[in-house]
């Protein structure tokens, strides 16, 4: 599979899918130019007029309930629904999950509509499964990759997504496999969104890769070695957000395979 990580990134950088993306105020920017930066082309709507049909002409939809209200969340619920309808592949970031009971159901309502890819962050997975969880502290993880890993294996084995951990290591579960990512920079953590970003970009791999599973991997694997990279050579989160676009852009197959660290279980 690992040959094939790359192979990808170029068929998006080729073929610029069109993403659908409802996501929240905070990094409405930073996603569509995350998109832009990997070679897809992206587009945030989110008007109850206009919202099925965009599925219609989109190749994947992106839903993430970061600022979620009333009016986004019937948004977001007849897209979801429509993209089930036809097929779509499509990602749910279930963002502070666990926080509140309105995000834990908006989330249950969403899971109905079996999204493609669940990414969030290791707090955010555990919260997916435990009504009381209390340790969610808000947008940010308080738990490490691992700790969510049975999680992800339910949520996996229950609504059929392929879940991705992120953090310090990335872990991505399907039915039959678990990769494990080992690349990034913990100064990814001091930019928001940047987890918003990751589960975009994995939204323009879902739209051309047929096999879900390595789709997840090359777009995770892409967005942390470009972290990775881009943190080298940041003085801190400011000059590491534009860096990290650069890197996007930028990124060479040599530095690509050279930089990338994975393991299968
Ligand atoms: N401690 C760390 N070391 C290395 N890389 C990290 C670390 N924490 C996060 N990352 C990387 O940062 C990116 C975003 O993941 P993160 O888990 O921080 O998302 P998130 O918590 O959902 O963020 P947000 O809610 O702000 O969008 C991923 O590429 C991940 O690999
Ligand atoms: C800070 C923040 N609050 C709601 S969404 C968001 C962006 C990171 O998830
Ligand atoms: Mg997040």
């Amino acid at each position: 599979m690992d040959k094939q990580l790359w192979k990808h990134i170029q068929a998006v950088r080729q073929t610029s899918p069109l993403v659908h993306n409802i996501t929240n105020f905070v990094v409405m920017n930073n996603t569509a130019n995350a998109l832009l930066a990997v070679g897809a082309s992206p587009i945030m709507a989110h008007a109850h007029s206009e919202v099925e049909e965009m599925v219609g002409i989109c190749q994947s939809l992106v839903i993430n309930i970061g600022t979620l209200d009333e009016y986004f969340v019937t948004s977001m619920l007849l897209a979801a629904k429509k993209a089930n309808e036809l097929q779509k592949p499509w990602l749910l970031d279930p963002v502070g999950s666990g926080a509140t009971s309105y995000r834990n159901t908006v989330l249950s309502q969403l899971l109905e509509c079996k999204p493609t890819v669940v990414r969030g962050n290791a707090s955010e997975i555990l919260a997916l499964t435990k009504a009381n969880n209390t340790t969610i502290k808000g947008v940010d993880s308080t738990a490490q990759s691992n700790e969510a890993l049975e999680a992800a294996r339910f949520i996996n084995s229950k609504y059929g997504a392929v879940v991705c951990i992120s953090g310090e290591t990335d872990i991505i579960v399907s039915q039959d496999q678990t990769i494990y990512l080992n690349n990034g920079n913990a100064l990814m953590t001091k930019v928001t969104g940047l987890g918003c970003s990751a589960s975009a970009v994995i939204g323009a791999f879902i739209a051309i890769v047929e096999n879900t599973t390595e789709a997840v991997a090359a777009a995770m694997a892409l967005f942390s070695i470009c972290g990775e990279l881009a943190a080298k050579h940041s003085q801190g989160p400011g000059t590491l957000q534009v860096n990290l676009l650069d890197t996007l852009h930028t990124i060479t197959e040599e530095e690509f395979t050279t930089t990338l660290n994975i393991k299968h279980a």
